[in-house]
């Protein structure tokens, strides 16, 4: 028995009552109205999965108006509800105006019982489609409004910041492609985030991938996505991140960190503006804003053959470039006292203060971590605080470069970690060339760089 509720509409009891005896062996709730007038009133008519309704209920008139009239009032109180017409006079352009106006079906008079069962029996299917569909919809907008919802506050007063924000509300409601360069912990994250909230696509996904963390063989499938079967791990088809940040925007951080056989794909996808998921021959259009980051000189890159010119161009139609913490002294401070807020109230330790010897400690630090080591310094000092003041023995800041100059105190981890960062600025930020350089594949080093990365935090 099929959990589905049925209302048979038609001026005719013994095509009532027909259809009601035939029905309830299949459906558990068939009930009938005699009178449509009465849809109107009819209770809970959302619940009813089909109706099934007769054409014409004058007594002479066979325009089919009457049923046309009635399928329009049904659709209006709740259009999931799938409508079958019922109709002795089977002219084929009232079956036509019907389903154009959103009937699922036609049945003509006299019915075969079979052909009928089977009607119904797709039409059941259709409303749990659309039931389904708009179920999904709605989870989306709500994940959408989840993901969306990292709208943490960009803080500073300084020129350099404030001319970078600037150029963000002009051009966020563009759809330019746009390049945002900086060293690392800058916030060029946390602008991407801010050109996607001011821009039309805000109501949509912000995707962000991190391009350094992508080897080279899964590059495709991550982007564009793969279909079942295209290769031994692909057990199910996958919606690569293009096709996931349809509608909306699209960051790829790290983007002087792609192989040079990863740009091509890129740089094609972009000019396409569609993409060919792993697998398949089929182009899949996209409409995405795309913001890229980095922290590599990418001009010097194409001059050193190492990034495509004709993909720079692609990506950096406008050029943001967010300056280190050391050129906007004046954002010190207050974001030192925005981060010892959060972290105050994160802690459960309120009413602590940084005192003017810290402050002075702060401001004269160059910040090589940018904003990012300034924030977990303060989570730090906040933690291992005892009293209401922040002196400057709270924030032990550079101690690494401090280790480092006693050779017998530094452990076999802290010379790796040294040496990655030497290979990284001695080649600009690229993660391929320091690989190279250090003998170790691009991954080894990511991942490497993974592995300190909280010990490099938590040091500074
Ligand atoms: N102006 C700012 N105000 C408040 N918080 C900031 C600001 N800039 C950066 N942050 C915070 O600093 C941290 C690092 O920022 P973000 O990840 O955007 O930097 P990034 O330049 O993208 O770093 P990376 O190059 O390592 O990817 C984040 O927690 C971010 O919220």
């Amino acid at each position: 028995m099929t959990d589905a509720k049925i209302l048979v509409v038609d001026d005719n009891k013994s095509v009532l009552s027909a259809l009601e005896i035939l029905l309830q062996f299949e459906y558990k709730s068939v009930q009938t109205l005699f009178n449509p007038n009465q849809i109107s009133s009819f209770p809970n008519l959302k619940e009813v999965d089909i109706v099934l309704l007769d054409m014409n209920f004058s007594a002479g008139v066979n325009t089919g108006n009457e049923g046309l009239y009635w399928l329009n009032e049904i659709k209006k109180r709740s259009p999931d509800t799938s409508v079958i017409m019922m109709t002795a006079y089977g002219a084929v352009d009232l079956a036509v105006k019907a389903l154009k106006q959103g009937a699922s079906d036609f049945i003509l008079k006299p019915w075969n019982n079979e052909k009928l069962l089977a009607t119904v029996k797709s039409a059941h299917q259709l409303r749990k489609s659309r039931q389904e569909i708009h179920q999904l919809k709605n989870k989306e907008k709500e994940l959408k409004q989840v993901i969306n919802q990292d709208n943490s506050p960009i803080i500073g007063e300084s020129t350099a910041l404030q001319e970078v924000l600037n150029l963000v509300r002009k051009i966020a409601r563009t759809d330019v492609n746009v390049l945002i360069t900086g060293e690392n912990g800058t916030g060029k994250e946390l602008i991407a985030r801010e050109l996607h909230r001011l821009s039309d696509r805000k109501n949509e996904v912000f995707i962000n991938v991190d391009m350094g963390s992508i080897s080279d063989n899964l590059f495709e499938s991550e982007l564009f996505g793969h279909v079942k079967g295209s290769f031994t791990d692909a057990k199910e088809d996958r919606t690569g991140k293009f096709e996931a940040a349809n509608l909306g925007t699209l960051f790829l951080d790290e983007i002087g960190n792609l192989s040079l056989q990863a740009q091509a794909k890129l740089l094609s996808a972009i000019q396409n503006k569609s993409i060919v998921k792993v697998g398949s021959n089929k182009p899949v259009e996209v409409d995405i804003r795309l913001i890229c980051a980095t922290n590599c000189n990418l001009d010097q890159m194409v001059d050193s053959g190492l990034f495509r010119e004709d993909l720079l161009y692609r990506i950096n139609t406008i050029h943001l470039e967010v300056p280190p913490l050391r050129n906007r002294n004046g954002d010190i401070l207050i974001l030192a006292d925005f981060f010892l807020k959060k972290y105050s109230a994160k802690y459960n330790k309120p009413g602590l203060r940084i005192n003017s010897m810290t402050q002075e400690k702060l401001m004269n630090y160059p910040w090589p971590g940018n904003i990012r080591e300034l924030q977990h310094t303060l989570e730090r000092a906040v933690i291992l605080s005892e009293g209401d003041v922040l002196r400057p023995t709270d924030f032990l800041l550079n101690t690494r470069s401090g280790s480092s100059n006693d050779p017998g105190m530094r452990t076999l981890e802290e010379m790796e970690y040294e040496m990655i960062q030497k290979a990284l600025e001695f080649n600009d930020g690229n993660y391929s060339a320091a690989a190279e350089q250090l003998g170790v594949s691009r991954q080894t080093l990511y991942n490497k760089i993974k592995k300190h990365k909280p010990a490099a935090d938590n040091g500074k």
